[in-house]
């Protein structure tokens, strides 16, 4: 994988995982590949989130581990370093492009209106994550830019469930769905890493 497109090939849907006890990450990503999801995009909200994603690097060979939630081109440089394989943002500033860039990693740059996403077009970026996908208008947003920006794909994230997914990736502009929803918290709480395989099953079967 080598760009934001191919990225937006690996899956049907990119689990959004928020991990509070690091420990949970390998078990987790190893759940999510035996239900046929090999990408995980590991968010940065919690401070044990680069340690999460380090520790599935080295010890999932068979997951693709991103990190999610770079806001700041600090965070950008920690997550390659961690051994990220890609980021995403939710949205994009001049600083965090650059530090993305920088990183020689394939990223998903976070766009929410038409110039944003005609912005980071100009920048050669046609592999987008569509955030917060469901507020900013959802299908019906995606199908009204696909008529004058045609060119550009997207991730869309953000309120989208294993009931509308299906209606994302019927969109040829939509190379996967983004989503919390096969990591519940209750499940990672309960430690139930067999709730989460179900889950993922059903979410590889969307593609
Ligand atoms: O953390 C980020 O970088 C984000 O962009 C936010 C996430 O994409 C949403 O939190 C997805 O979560 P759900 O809406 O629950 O599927």
């Amino acid at each position: 994988m080598s760009n934001g497109h191919e990225l937006l090939e690996l899956s049907p849907v990119m689990p959004v995982v928020v991990v509070d006890d690091a420990a949970d990450a390998v078990p987790v990503a190893k759940a999510l590949s035996a239900g046929g999801i090999r990408v995980i995009e590991l968010t940065l909200r919690t401070p044990v989130a680069l340690d999460a994603i380090e520790r599935v690097a080295s010890q999932v060979p068979e997951a693709v581990v991103g990190a999610g939630t770079v806001t700041t081109p600090e965070q950008a440089k920690q997550a390659a370093d961690a051994g990220a394989k890609f980021l995403v943002t939710p949205g994009c500033t001049d600083r965090v492009l650059e530090a993305a860039f920088g990183t020689g990693l394939p990223f998903l740059p976070g766009a929410g209106t038409v110039s944003e996403a005609m912005r980071l077009a100009e920048l050669g970026l046609t592999a987008l994550k569509f955030f917060p996908a469901e507020p900013s208008g959802g299908v019906q947003f995606l199908k009204a830019i696909a008529g004058p920006l045609p060119q550009l794909r997207f991730c869309p994230t953000g309120g989208i469930t294993a009931e509308t997914a299906r209606s994302y990736l019927a969109l040829p502009t939509v190379g996967c769905v983004g989503g919390s929803w096969l990591t519940p918290k209750d499940a990672l709480a309960a430690k139930d890493f067999d709730r989460i395989t179900a889950l993922a099953q059903e979410a590889s079967a969307l593609g």
